[in-house]
């Protein structure tokens, strides 16, 4: 039996784009309709096939849908609530895919009042965007965050929940408030670090003549990869989990300062101790960990 006949996905980059093709793949008899705001990727998704239909405006694509998927960057899904709210059918279940919760939930309480709201978050991803980086496998024994209000539809709730699941991914409910404090800690804050550390090498290019490029080490490299993740997605992230990540900064500058103190001192115990301990995180993540649909990740030094 399955969750949605009729399901709807509002922006069609890395994760929309995903979505479709998994929901192709594993509901081939779900009715599926599509809408991007630009052109070019409307022409695209269209070639790709991605969709029963690719519609011109967003209200085309939700007149008949029973669950509408918003998978446009933070920062734009009020815009994107605001262009479906007069073609919403009365029952539907309107989701979004946010990096952060707590500000989309606030702005679709407000855009969409009393229709029924259940945001999700699929912690899989790629630094990649647009409709050709996706693919099906993407949410593959990934976690899907589901962060309900405390007075949504318990039915709604496990409709989301089976969709997820039918499409590989294993559920968790949280509290909005809790997810943005643990996804600034495990993937805001480390993307900014990345962002911050190439942009310093890349400063001192200029001093360097290119041996930042020319020697980078492994470590290096893995930052620019998540460092060239897309800007207008990033942005939006940081502006809009504000609080979390601020507080999760002053946490890792007292570390870092601690770091500094330790190797300005020549306290090799306490690097060490850390060092230890750091490895035995990454061990557990290995050990204990999903499964990565990037072919090589997580897998290459145990
Ligand atoms: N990229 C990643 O690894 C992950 C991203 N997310 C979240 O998923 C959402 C989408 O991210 P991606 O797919 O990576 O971005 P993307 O940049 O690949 O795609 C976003 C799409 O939304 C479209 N769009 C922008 N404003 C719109 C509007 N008002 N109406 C309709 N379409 C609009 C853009 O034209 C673009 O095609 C973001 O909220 C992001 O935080 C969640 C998990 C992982
Ligand atoms: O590419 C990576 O390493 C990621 O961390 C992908 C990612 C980006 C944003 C999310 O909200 C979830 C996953």
């Amino acid at each position: 039996m399955l969750p949605f006949a009729r399901v709807s996905i509002v922006g069609l980059g890395l994760i929309g784009s995903s979505i479709a093709r998994a929901v192709r793949h594993h509901m081939p008899t779900v009715r599926l309709t599509a809408h991007d705001a630009d052109p070019a990727v409307r022409a695209r998704a269209r070639a790709l096939d991605l969709a029963d239909d690719v519609t011109d405006t967003a209200g085309a694509a939700v007149m008949d849908a029973d669950l509408v998927i918003l998978c446009v960057p933070v920062g734009a899904m009020r815009a994107a609530a605001e262009a479906i709210a007069a073609d919403l059918p009365a029952d539907v279940i309107v989701s979004d895919v946010g990096s952060c919760k707590q500000s989309i939930a606030a702005a679709l309480a407000e855009v969409l009042p009393g229709v029924s709201v259940v945001p999700a978050h699929p912690v899989a991803g790629t630094e990649h965007s647009g409709p050709d980086a996706g693919f099906a496998t993407l949410f593959h024994k990934r976690w899907c965050i589901l962060t309900p209000a405390g007075d949504a539809d318990p039915a709604a709730v496990m409709r989301v929940s089976s969709f997820w699941e039918k499409i590989g991914a294993d559920v968790e409910i949280m509290d909005a408030r809790h997810h943005d404090l643990v996804l600034a800690v495990t993937s805001h804050v480390p993307h900014l670090i990345a962002y911050s550390i190439v942009g310093t090498a890349s400063d001192l290019e200029e001093v360097t003549n290119s041996e930042v490029i020319k020697f980078s080490a492994g470590g290096f490299r893995d930052f620019t990869r998540i460092a060239s993740s897309d800007p207008t997605m990033w942005r939006d992230v940081f502006l809009n989990n504000r609080e979390a990540v601020l507080e999760m900064l002053q946490r890792l500058t007292e570390d870092v300062t601690m770091l500094q103190r330790a190797i300005r001192w020549g306290d090799g115990d306490t690097l060490f101790d850390l060092f230890t301990r750091t490895r035995a995180v990454r061990r557990s993540i290995i050990e204990h960990g999903q499964d990565d649909p990037r072919p090589d990740f997580g897998r290459e030094h145990i």
